[in-house]
């Protein structure tokens, strides 16, 4: 079993990553033993994890369950009404404690009710994904979509522990799975080369769900992010970093309609779009820039944006993203392989000139 520690002063907690950390019933009393618990899942996770859950939980404390609907297109509001009324009509109090039991989508919906909740109840990440493995499950970042933007309502609220069990990902399709390695190769690309290199010569292993590299994989993208969040919880500097490629693929995701396109899937196409930028201002050479779209391309990733989206559809939703200011769009992009930058004099024709460079589907 391996640990991490996320240190945010009194909100710090641990990460466990191991291959039975749903049956350790020992390490989940330690967290969870005589609270009462409320664990949201959806449709798809319920069946497959809901019973042993409840079964390891029921022995140490008082347990029920919400399943919500499968999908990013049910990251809403009207969802987390769903989990407020559920607490309240069963008389949740102050005092209890959420479970988010599924991917990204359940795991933000799920933080954002905890912070909502009687303004604030503890809450426990259980991620089920390698997306939500990897970044969602750390670091507090909870939120809903709006129509006209990704993650547009939501707070920063750190959940009190994460249990990664990586034995959960068997079950996982294999599009999910190339899905969350584009984030696994978001870290390699701004914070650490040497992993970008090992990810270079593991990926068969990391999709064959090889349990070592997984395991691997999952731990040194965990302590990046431990690290980057205890550097900036709330984005005030370092911690955009971790945004690369989500400008171009916010866009994406909101423009061809939530659910269409996976996160991962956009995220991947937009750090190919941000590469192509950094290769145009001469800070990604383009031997960089083909190492990058390889790696992508090697994970059965989108490295090109969708046939509909023309270059002028991104830019309204990119003027909204959350980096921007006054209405000036902010990228992160490549500074070579292992580093990264924020810039903001970047000019609309080289935006639109680099989603062309990186060309679109056929
Ligand atoms: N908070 C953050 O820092 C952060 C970081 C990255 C992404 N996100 C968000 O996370 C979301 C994407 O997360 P995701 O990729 O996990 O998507 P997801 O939550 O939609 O899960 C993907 C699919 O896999 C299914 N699934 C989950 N676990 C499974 C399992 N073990 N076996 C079989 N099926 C399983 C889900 O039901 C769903 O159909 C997006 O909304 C994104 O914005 C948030
Ligand atoms: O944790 C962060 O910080 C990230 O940016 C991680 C991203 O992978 C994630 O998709 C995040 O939800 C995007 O944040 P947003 O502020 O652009 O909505
Ligand atoms: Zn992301």
């Amino acid at each position: 079993m391996e640990r991490i520690h996320v240190e945010l002063g009194e909100r710090s907690y641990p990460i466990y990553i191991g291959n039975s950390v749903l049956s350790d019933g020992e390490l989940l009393a330690r967290h969870l033993a005589d609270r009462r618990i409320l664990i949201v899942t959806n449709e798809t996770v319920g069946p497959l994890y809901l019973a042993a859950l409840v079964k390891q939980l029921s022995a140490i404390c008082e347990v029920e369950s919400v399943t919500l609907p499968d999908g990013e297109q049910y990251k809403t509001l009207e969802q987390l009404d769903t989990i407020f009324s559920h607490l309240l009509k069963a008389t949740y109090g102050r005092d209890s404690l959420i479970i988010a039991l599924g991917g990204g989508v359940i795991g933000d919906m799920t933080g954002f009710a905890a912070a909502c909740y009687q303004r604030g109840v503890d809450f426990v990440q259980i991620p089920t994904t390698l997306l939500s493995q990897v970044d969602s499950s750390v670091g507090g970042k909870t939120a809903v979509n709006h129509a006209l933007g990704k993650n547009m309502v939501g707070a920063f609220y750190q959940p009190q522990a994460v249990f990664i069990d990586v034995n959960s990902l068997n079950t996982l399709p294999e599009r999910e799975l190339s899905a969350g390695l584009a984030e696994v190769i978001k870290y390699g690309i701004i914070w650490d080369q040497v992993f970008f290199d090992w990810l270079e010569n593991n990926v068969e292993g990391l999709l064959a769900l090889e349990p070592s590299a997984m395991t691997y994989a999952i731990k040194r993208c965990c302590e990046i992010k431990a690290e980057v969040v205890s550097l900036d919880e709330t984005e005030q500097s370092v911690r955009a970093l971790l945004n690369l490629g989500h400008t171009f693929g916010h866009a994406i995701e909101a423009e061809m309609g939530y659910g269409n396109w996976l996160h991962g899937e956009a995220v991947a196409a937009g750090m190919v779009q941000a590469s192509y930028v950094s290769n145009a201002l001469g800070r990604l050479s383009d031997q960089q820039l083909q190492r990058i779209v390889s790696l992508i391309a090697a994970c059965n990733l989108p490295t090109k944006g969708p046939k509909q989206m023309q270059p002028e559809h991104y830019l309204p939703h990119m003027k909204r993203d959350k980096k921007s200011v006054q209405g000036a769009i902010r990228l992160i992009l490549p500074a070579g392989i292992g580093k990264a930058e924020l810039r903001s004099d970047i000019s609309q024709e080289v935006m639109i000139a680099a989603i062309e460079a990186a060309g679109t589907q056929s």
